[in-house]
């Protein structure tokens, strides 16, 4: 009796010989890199503990580097190519710089969710990861008491505000008051998760890097000063009626400008790194360098 049995054909989706051979090969590299990124990580933990000795640090606002972050986010940035998103490259980074500054001194986060709770709750873990505890707050100023009170923990505050929670940021500065650390989103790109504008609230740092802007709580006294800020190379962030929140270069002579511009009652609320803008996406230019198509930052 003649054999009914038909050539074998691959069934949809499944490999022949050769495709076969190729996806064991893929599979193989993958498990290469994947150790190796592992190492790699046990490696960068095996150097944390020298720093660890050589900082001497015991409190988070001591471990705390916001410029060096940032400046490594502007090289990730400057060297990534390729299909991967950008934005998983740096979620990935985050989640690595959390952790390690948590093995130097353990801190948690809380977050404001006055108005935006899922996406600021989505932003916060988007910058700290899921070994960091979250302490949910009502409002801004209550997120702010809580790093007061703690002492060691970081805060994320939203930058946009409904009417009610008034001028904020006159709770931040003071003498070893918290103060504002960084911006997020620090890379704006289109299509990115966790793009809630916000601000990072941190216990007083012991960072020796100069930020790129200084941030003020100022009263105006007379026309509304954004003009004059503007012409000097500043923003204004934040206004609830004569009260504002701006942020000059560093360096910038607040003396003068505060003249110039009619401001009064000035109070340091903290400094920041400037974000990256990576292709069409529109931005406060003060505070977000643009990357050029060289991949250069301008
Ligand atoms: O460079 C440091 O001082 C570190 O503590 C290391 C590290 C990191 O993990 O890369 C952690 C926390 C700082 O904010 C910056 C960088």
């Amino acid at each position: 009796m003649a054999s009914t049995e038909m050539p074998r054909t691959p069934e949809p989706g499944q490999a022949n010989e050769a495709d076969a051979r190729t996806l064991a090969e893929i599979r193989a590299t993958i498990d290469r890199l994947d150790a190796e990124m592992h190492g790699h990580l046990i490696e960068r933990g095996r150097a944390i503990g020298t720093l660890i000795k050589v900082k001497g640090t015991s409190r988070p606002g001591a471990a705390f580097r916001p410029g060096r972050e940032a400046d490594m986010m502007r090289r990730l940035v400057a060297r990534h190519q390729g299909a991967l998103p950008l934005w998983t490259v740096e979620h990935i980074w985050r989640e690595i710089i959390t952790t390690f500054t948590r093995m130097q001194a353990s801190f948690d986060v809380a977050y404001d969710a006055g108005a935006n709770g899922d996406q600021m709750r989505d932003t916060a873990r988007f910058l700290f990861g899921f070994t960091v505890a979250l302490h949910r707050q009502p409002d801004a100023l209550s997120t702010i008491n809580h790093i007061r009170e703690s002492g060691t923990d970081l805060g994320l505050v939203a930058l946009e505000q409904p009417a009610s929670a008034g001028a904020w940021w006159r709770a931040l500065g003071r003498p070893a008051g918290p103060r504002i650390m960084a911006l997020s989103p620090f890379i704006e790109i289109a299509g990115r998760p966790a793009d809630h504008p916000a601000l990072v609230i941190a216990p007083e740092l012991a960072d020796p890097t100069p930020p790129d802007l200084e941030l003020f709580a100022v009263t105006m006294l007379g026309v509304d000063p954004a003009p004059v800020i503007g012409a000097a190379g500043g923003t204004v962030l934040a206004r609830v009626h004569r009260e504002l929140m701006v942020a000059v270069p560093r360096g910038t002579q607040l003396a003068a400008l505060s003249a110039r511009a009619g401001l009064d009652d000035i109070a340091r609320v903290g400094a920041l790194s400037r974000g990256i803008a990576v292709g069409d996406v529109a931005v406060n230019p003060v505070l977000y360098q643009r990357l050029d198509e060289a991949g250069a930052l301008k």
